[in-house]
């Protein structure tokens, strides 16, 4: 019998899994833009192999590939997703994927909410939390381990989809896209810790839009406010793996590179071991990605704390501890970085002489309710579109 998360977490470490819709756009089986995962009845392979590379570089959760497969969302601005597959078809097939990988080694299967255009269009509570219930559904019948509700910007709809996944009798992780300042809606980072807590959420933090150490900033600020409350629950910490010190409070979508130029950014698997264990010492014990994050990553966290977790990952066969293979090059100058001294003191170049090294954030400063969110089922039209370019709008300008 599995333990499950919460006695594991008790216990030690998990480890999260990375990123599924950027990882999945690169190959060829996500469409950036919607980023909806009609690719689990598509391209079943193609997520089962995402899963199997995740679940060898350490993973502890196969996250199913259910991320904004709400049914509005797949049929949002002239997505056809939810009438070709049905909402109900991609949550159920991402649920089967997960679970056959997991059972490959010791995972775990976690059913995955999101935010909602239902919620976004200024709908009401009811209306939100039965696109919620839809998805919950699905997950229930498949008897995954437990249910996130990740990526949300507004405390109001994060507590909302806790409401509906507490009611599943399952462990809940509630887990907020936003940074130190706090959610969309002028609510600090502590003050959302607090809510997802209190709403009954088992494991609360953030995901995604900001790199991991302006994340463990905010989860910093959250582990204040609930020891202040007096509020017992484990952190989650799933960052992204982009170094992100010039976004705003509405992260890297906001960021000119959003969301294909933004390699220059991409973290070490270096700079995963010093998150990984920055984000133990503070006490977070569910340890994982976001966008960006791809298995090499995730081994990273793994090797980084193999010894509290008494074991390595598979993948680390191929991987001797700080650069060690590279005793094996025939060039003595490369033989010669074999060394943790060597890899934690270096300090990438970017090897691009004219990129600046931060960018100017778009910085709209629109959220829930505001006309240009609307949920729409029609395409963006070309009208649409040139009212939306500031002129003389140049990226990064
Ligand atoms: N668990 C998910 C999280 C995705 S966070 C997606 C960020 C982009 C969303 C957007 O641009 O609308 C995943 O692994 O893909
Ligand atoms: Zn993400």
């Amino acid at each position: 019998m599995k333990k499950g998360l919460l006695q594991r977490l008790d216990e030690g470490v998990v480890i999260g899994d990375g990123g599924f819709v950027f990882a999945l756009e690169k190959r060829g089986y996500v469409k950036a833009g919607p980023w909806t995962p009609e690719a689990t009845v598509q391209y079943p392979d193609a997520v089962r192999g995402l899963h199997r590379e995740f679940l060898r570089a350490g993973a502890d959760v196969m996250q199913a590939f259910t991320f904004y497969a709400s049914d509005d969302k797949l049929s949002n601005r002239g997505n056809k997703s939810s009438a070709k597959y049905t909402c109900r078809g991609i949550n159920d097939a991402a649920c089967r994927l997960a679970r056959e990988v997991a059972e490959e080694g010791d995972g775990l299967v976690a059913g995955g909410l999101s935010q909602t255009p239902t919620y976004l269009s200024g709908m009401s509570k009811a209306d939100t939390q039965k696109e919620f219930q839809k998805q919950v559904d699905v997950f229930v019948e498949n008897k995954v381990d437990f249910l996130i509700a990740e990526y949300f910007e507004h405390v109001e709809e994060m507590v909302w989809a806790i409401e509906v996944c507490r009611k599943s009798g399952l462990p809940v992780v509630a887990s907020m896209c936003i940074g130190p300042d706090g959610d969309l809606h002028g609510i600090t980072a502590g003050e959302c810790a607090v809510q997802m807590a209190k709403a009954g959420a088992h494991v609360v933090g953030i995901n995604c839009h900001f790199d991991p150490f302006i994340t463990l900033e905010g989860l910093r600020k959250m582990k204040a406010a609930l020891d202040a409350a007096g509020l017992k629950v484990h952190l989650i910490a799933q960052p992204l793996a982009f170094h992100t010190p010039d976004a705003q409070k509405q992260g890297f979508i906001d960021l000119p590179e959003f969301p294909f130029g933004l390699e220059p950014r991409i973290c070490t698997r270096w700079d995963m071991h010093r998150y990984a264990r920055e984000a133990y010492d503070l006490g977070v014990r569910y340890i994982g990605g976001c966008c960006g994050f791809e298995a090499y990553h995730i081994r990273a966290v793994a090797e980084e704390l193999a010894k509290e977790r008494g074991k390595l990952p598979a993948g680390s066969e191929k991987h001797e501890q700080w650069a060690g293979g590279l005793k094996m090059h025939t060039k003595p100058w490369v033989r010669a970085r074999a060394s943790r001294q060597y890899w934690e003191n270096l300090c990438p170049s970017s090897g691009r002489p004219f990129s600046a090294a931060m960018s100017k954030p778009d910085a709209w400063g629109v959220t829930a309710g505001d006309s240009s969110l609307k949920q729409k089922t029609t395409a963006t039209t070309e009208e649409e579109l040139t009212s939306l370019v500031k002129p003389g709008k140049v990226a990064n300008g």
